[in-house]
């Protein structure tokens, strides 16, 4: 099938979580692999940082080695794969590798979010490949979908939830009533949380990831620094009850949405209240879900496990079979493409619902006087619930949909009126169609 072709060598560097399950599918695959490429595929090294660490599947030691520079610039390499993480020494491989003439497969949204222009730049200056479907959501084929399927749409808004690690914590305290802390350390003892939970629970890993999607599906330049970042870190289990008890749920969403003029675009990611009977209210556990939508296509959903070792490997090996076939074929798969040049609105301008929840006392007037703040700023208020506790009582109020910055300056003023004795919490409301 292969008519005796000659091997198309990998040099894989980094061999955890993810790398260790791309040695293991490249040995059981290897006969369906080559004949989908048209050539064998062959394990040129494996770059690790410990030499002695156990691996989580068998592997030649002579395959192992330290010295991964000297390895992405070997002769003997056609294709790269980079599964080891972080800025560097991950960036200064990928460029070593591209200069050398060879095809980058990389899984790493931290590297791409943050100097993204720098490897694409030198993809494009080498004439390489550069495949990285496995930076978001893991096994979902979501950036070849949007980057090449929907290559003749125009994208309005892409939404959902990308990062399972905080996927799971709010499932659990959303369908156990667990404390945050509590459904944290269940997530790590499962081993979807690292050790070091930041970059998941602080929303970092998915900004990233919203960052790519938002350059891929707008044709322009987005850094993780231009994402409105907030994590799930101060969500209580009382949040939690409440958003229940009005037929919520919270989710960590990311958002990449243009403006209404179609001028600029927003990219956010903060926990946000959604209808119980929205499709993303189903997504449980550590699942990763996206819409995308488009003048065209309508509204897609894209759904499965978006981490983990055999799901990112999974995504990994298709993109390893895409650049093996392009090197056969002489050709290369897609460029960035930043031309539509959108910039970045600031967080203010965005537009969209809140859920308040304020501590006051219970005297008449209250109310009164906490509509005026929000009429003052031009927000509309949706809903008002009041529950009484001896002399506080709890105002839960949702907007009509809201300037941003409009729904800062209120709850500034909020927060100085002597009635109102704590602003327990503000969140934004999402996918609940109701002006
Ligand atoms: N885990 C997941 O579910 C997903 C991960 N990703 C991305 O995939 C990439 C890899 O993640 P993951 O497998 O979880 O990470 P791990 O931490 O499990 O593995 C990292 C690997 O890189 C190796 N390494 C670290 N530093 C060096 C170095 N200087 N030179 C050579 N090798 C080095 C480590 O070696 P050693 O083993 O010796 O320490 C280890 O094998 C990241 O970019 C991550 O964001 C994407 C989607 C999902
Ligand atoms: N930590 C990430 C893993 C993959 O990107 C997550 O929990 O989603």
């Amino acid at each position: 099938m292969t008519d005796g072709k000659p091997a198309l060598r990998v040099a894989l560097l980094g061999c955890g979580v993810v790398g260790s399950q791309v040695v293991r599918l490249l040995g059981e695959q290897a006969d369906d692999l080559a004949a989908r490429i048209g050539a064998p595929l062959e394990l040129a090294g494996v770059a690790v940082r410990r030499l002695g660490r156990r691996r989580d599947t068998e592997i030649d030691p002579a395959l192992l080695t330290t010295d991964a520079e000297a390895l992405v610039t070997r002769d003997d390499v056609d294709i790269v794969v980079e599964v080891i993480g972080g800025i560097e020494p991950a960036r200064s491989l990928i460029l070593a590798a591209m200069s050398h003439g060879k095809s980058v497969v990389t899984a790493n949204k931290a590297l791409l979010a943050e100097d993204g222009a720098t490897i694409h730049a030198a993809a494009r200056e080498n004439g390489a490949d550069l495949y990285f479907e496995a930076s978001v959501a893991g096994a979902i084929p979501l950036l070849r979908p949007l980057r090449e399927s929907m290559a003749g749409d125009h994208v309005h808004r892409v939404l959902g939830i990308v990062n399972g690690t905080t996927n799971y914590i709010l499932d659990k305290m959303d369908s156990t009533g667990a404390s945050f802390t509590d459904a944290l350390e269940e997530a790590q003892a499962l081993g979807y949380a690292e050790a070091d939970p930041t970059a998941d629970v602080e929303g970092f890993d998915a900004a990233a990831k919203a960052a790519i999607l938002a350059g891929i599906g707008f044709h322009s330049r987005v850094t993780a620094a231009d994402v409105h970042r907030e994590g799930i870190t101060e969500i209580t289990a009382a949040d939690v009850a409440s958003a229940k008890g009005m037929g919520y749920v919270i989710k960590l969403l990311a958002i990449c949405a243009r403006s209404d003029d179609g001028g600029s675009i927003g990219v956010r990611v903060h926990p946000a209240m959604i209808p119980r009977t929205h499709p993303l209210a189903g997504v449980r556990e550590a699942y990763n879900a996206v819409f995308v939508e488009a003048q065209s296509a309508g509204r897609l959903m894209f759904y499965g496990a978006g981490a983990g070792g055999a799901p990112t490997a999974s995504a990994v090996l298709g993109d390893i079979v895409a650049v093996a076939r392009n090197r056969i074929a002489g050709t290369r798969g897609p460029e960035e493409s930043t031309y539509a040049d959108l910039k970045v609105h600031p967080m203010g301008d965005t537009i969209t619902r809140y859920h308040v929840s304020l501590d006051v006392a219970d005297k008449p007037g209250v109310l009164a006087q906490v509509a005026e703040v929000f009429s003052t700023h031009d927000v509309s208020i949706q809903t008002v619930r009041q529950e009484g506790r001896g002399d506080d009582a709890q105002l839960v109020l949702v907007t009509h949909r809201a300037n941003d910055a409009a729904l800062s300056a209120t709850i500034e003023d909020l927060q100085d009126l002597d009635i109102v004795r704590a602003v327990a919490s503000v969140m934004r409301v999402e996918g609940d169609d109701t002006p």
